[in-house]
């Protein structure tokens, strides 16, 4: 994964740790998140719709380092409805800021909107944003393997689960798959690998195959990033991974719901 673009990312969100931990005390948050409903369930619907067909977490995105803007017309709650009618298992919404032009509120307003469960995309790499994420009313995080060591890691996911929240566990690559098997959270999270080389920004659907081979038999594969059309998902299906992560081909169509069940068709 790219130093520059990944730790340029985790620069600013020590700030941003910091910033939050000014306004809130972890047991602040923790009684707000104790206010939300109850999760929605997370990995339980995703793998309700892969066990008839395929999965798809749709993603909320409205910029990207690599892209920038994506979708000017950007309303969290038109797309999540679209997002749900177009048979999306779960959601997922960007809340960083700085470089996808998220915001902690697009996830309120989506979750809000729908009855579909909401994983908060963001670079998660301290127990207050777990809590600022429960308390937000997210119903799963994620954790990039990239921007933890094993401990960090375990002690992320604990504390997530703790909360009731289910958690995307993010590779790219064999040397973290190994970390993640190595500090056995295979078992308690789903496993995600992102096609995306953040080196050079390109997509790889190879990446995701040529990692499969190495999984444990009957792990709950998410490929992420770089499905554009009903081919890839094909591709993927073809290999028996049947969890998808959409972002970019659905938010850049007029109608996210058409182009949902264009993909699915
Ligand atoms: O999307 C980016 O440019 C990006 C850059 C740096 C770090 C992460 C990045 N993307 C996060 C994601 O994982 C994607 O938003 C997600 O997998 C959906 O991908 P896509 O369908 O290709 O929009």
């Amino acid at each position: 994964m790219s130093e520059d673009i990944l730790q340029r990312i985790l620069a600013v969100k020590r700030e941003e740790i910091t910033a939050l931990a000014k306004r809130h005390s972890r047991a602040s948050l923790h009684g707000l998140a104790d206010e939300q409903a109850a999760p929605r369930g997370f990995a339980a619907a995703l793998s309700k719709k892969a066990a008839h067909g395929v999965g798809v977490i749709a993603e909320i995105k409205r910029a990207s380092p690599s892209k920038g803007l994506i979708r000017a017309d950007f309303e969290p709650s038109w797309l999540a409805r679209e997002y749900q009618s177009g048979g999306a298992a779960c959601l997922s919404v960007l809340t960083d800021e700085r470089f996808f032009q998220g915001a902690t509120v697009y996830l309120e307003q989506a979750r809000g909107a729908c009855d579909l469960p909401v994983l908060r995309k963001d670079f998660m790499i301290d127990e207050l944003q777990i809590y600022e994420a429960r308390a937000i009313g997210a119903d799963a995080i994620l954790l990039i393997a990239a921007a933890l060591s094993a401990g960090q890691m375990g002690e992320l996911a604990a504390c997530a689960t703790e909360l009731g929240m289910d958690v995307l566990l993010e590779i790219h690559d064999r040397e973290e798959l190994d970390a993640v098997l190595d500090a056995g959270l295979l078992g308690r999270c789903l496993l995600g690998i992102n096609n995306r080389n953040l080196r050079t920004f390109g997509t790889r659907l190879e990446t995701t195959l040529e990692l499969l081979p190495l999984l444990p038999e009957a792990t709950d594969v998410v490929t992420e990033s770089g499905i554009g059309v009903a081919a890839d998902v094909k591709r993927m299906t073809d290999a028996g991974v049947r969890r998808f992560l959409v972002g970019e081909s659905l938010m850049r169509q007029s109608s996210p719901a058409a182009a949902l069940l264009r993909l699915l068709a």
